[in-house]
């Protein structure tokens, strides 16, 4: 199983890389904008061509192993997580950030067996960041070791959430309900970097204690999600239950002290899970 992950690790720092180089590149490039499920979802035909490299080399080298991936899924491809290995991808996450130059943009890689994420790789490729994170092995940016913040005070605390992309009354009600509670506590201070997977290396790297947030997807927090956890701190759903990578609803922080004090002012709701999608009619 070591060299198995060592191997895993290894080829998708290679490939995130590779995939960073891309998106540097294409910012100087006209970027054409597609939308996805709402007009603020957006893509670009870069995301389309980073996740086809990523897969492509994958699959060079792990011939078995299998993939979700966020613009396959966008095309049609089912997003169900089985016991199998599994690279998770995101080829851009921060796709809004990336149509505007806006400096926060990464590529995330989670890999999973058995449904647990083994191995995760974000790399911040506009700030030349590596994040990486074997389980058991510690989590690194560049290399250097991560711990999370060790404040206990949620009033001293900085949390990370995101908008998201649903623009429902609803939803967005919910979104700032939440949002005036934690404000209101008061906190130090609420921010967003545009992605979850930034999000996540900035609580892994202690210089917010807390991210939450609903609607993301299994692909924008596999990776993170690792990097939390070997960086010491906790991930779980924003009820204070189980995290469940496919639930599209997490609370990742520094501990449990500040994690639940953030549980009592969410006003949760549930998206669509990743792995419930109407095809032709069937669910599965
Ligand atoms: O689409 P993308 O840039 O890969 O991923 C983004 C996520 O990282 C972010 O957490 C979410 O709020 C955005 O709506 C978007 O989904
Ligand atoms: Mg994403
Ligand atoms: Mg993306």
């Amino acid at each position: 199983m070591a060299d198995i992950l060592q191997n895993v690790m290894d080829h998708a720092v290679a490939v995130a890389r590779k995939a960073g180089e891309v998106v540097r590149e294409a910012l100087s490039d006209d970027r054409k904008v597609m939308t996805k499920s709402s007009a603020v979802d957006l893509v670009t035909q870069t995301d389309q061509k980073v996740e086809k490299l990523i897969i492509q080399s994958v699959k060079e080298k792990f011939p078995q192993h299998r993939f979700i991936g966020e613009e396959s899924v966008a095309a049609g491809e089912p997003s169900i997580l089985t016991d199998d290995p599994t690279w998770i991808i995101d080829p851009i996450d921060g796709t809004t950030n990336f149509v505007h130059a806006f400096p926060f943009v990464a590529i995330s890689i989670g890999f999973t067996i058995n449904k647990r994420v083994e191995v995760g790789v974000v790399y911040s490729c506009l700030e030349d960041k590596m994040f990486t994170a074997r389980r058991g092995g510690g989590a690194f940016c560049n290399g250097e070791p991560l711990q999370v913040s060790d404040q206990t005070d949620v009033h001293r605390s900085i949390i990370a959430t995101e908008f998201g992309s649903n623009r429902d009354p609803e939803v967005v009600d919910k979104i700032f309900s939440s949002l005036r509670n934690i404000l209101s506590l008061p906190v130090h201070g609420v921010r967003g970097a545009g992605t979850a997977a930034v999000n996540l290396s900035l609580v892994a790297s202690g210089c917010v204690e807390a991210y939450y947030e609903m609607g993301m997807h299994v692909w924008d927090i596999a990776a993170g999600s690792l990097l939390v956890l070997e960086a010491g701190g906790i991930v779980m759903d924003v009820d204070g239950g189980d995290a469940d990578l496919m639930s599209r609803r997490i609370l990742a922080a520094n501990n449990r002290s500040v994690a639940l004090r953030l549980v009592e002012q969410i006003a949760p709701y549930r998206p669509d899970r990743d792995d419930v999608k109407k095809i032709s009619g069937k669910w599965w």
